[in-house]
């Protein structure tokens, strides 16, 4: 894990979205199509805002969510939303985005169509992902219930959650899949979230599941 410490939160959201455009712009050198995972809550909101100007040839682009929860895009809490609303607009609004949300009571009669829809955009080129002051990353949430089968490298592409502390019921990418990115980064803010960070190193994944995808991750943190 590479650890990358900024002065402020504003200087590493310009920072990190520059970052993860020239990894996006690079990965279209290469092929001739990319795919950026990024996650939804609270932080990611002003790297979504900077991305969203960026030149680069967004038609080639598709953006997948790295976990969702269980609520139509209408709704305050829908990652989706937030993805639509802060990056999915100006240049980026050329890119295709593939919700992680299909309109069922329940996620499981859905996470095998959204599994499909998926898979021929793996690996993901360009990942984003939070974290939460209990180490969980995208819904990979200690305690959860299908927490071991998303941890388990046979995992299956999406995985329906459900968590004491996730609020609504939510489908995650699984672990393999996120640390299967060719680029990943994790973006924190806070003391509480950088202790949480050092707690994580001394334990297995079941219990922090931030440890499955920071092999090869760097860590970007602001105070
Ligand atoms: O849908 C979600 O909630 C996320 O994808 C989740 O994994 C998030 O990244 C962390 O919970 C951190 O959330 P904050 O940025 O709001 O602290």
């Amino acid at each position: 894990m590479k650890f990358v410490d900024y002065p402020d939160t504003e200087l590493m959201m310009f920072d990190l979205a520059d970052m993860l455009a020239s990894e996006l712009a690079a990965a279209l050198r290469q092929n001739d199509a990319a795919c950026l995972c990024v996650p939804g809550g609270t932080t990611p909101g002003p790297i979504f805002d900077v991305l969203s100007g960026v030149k680069l040839d967004w038609d080639r682009v598709t953006v997948l969510l790295s976990d969702e929860r269980w609520v139509p895009e209408s709704h305050e809490r829908s990652n989706a939303r937030l993805v639509r609303q802060r990056l999915l607009t100006g240049r980026a609004a050329a890119a295709t985005f593939l919700p992680l949300y299909a309109d069922t009571p329940e996620p499981e009669a859905a996470v095998e169509a959204l599994a499909e829809a998926i898979t021929p955009h793996l690996p993901i080129d360009v990942l984003l992902l939070g974290m939460g002051a209990d180490m969980h990353t995208a819904s990979l949430f200690p305690g959860a219930d299908r927490l071991a089968e998303a941890l388990d490298d046979d995992a299956p592409v999406v995985v329906p959650m459900r968590a004491p502390g996730a609020g609504e019921p939510r489908v995650t990418l699984s672990a393999p899949v996120l640390a299967g990115a060719m680029s990943a980064h994790v973006v924190i803010t806070g003391a509480e979230k950088r202790e949480a960070l050092e707690r994580s190193e001394d334990l297995p994944p079941e219990e922090a599941p931030i440890r499955a995808v920071l092999a090869n991750a760097t860590v970007h943190w602001a105070p």
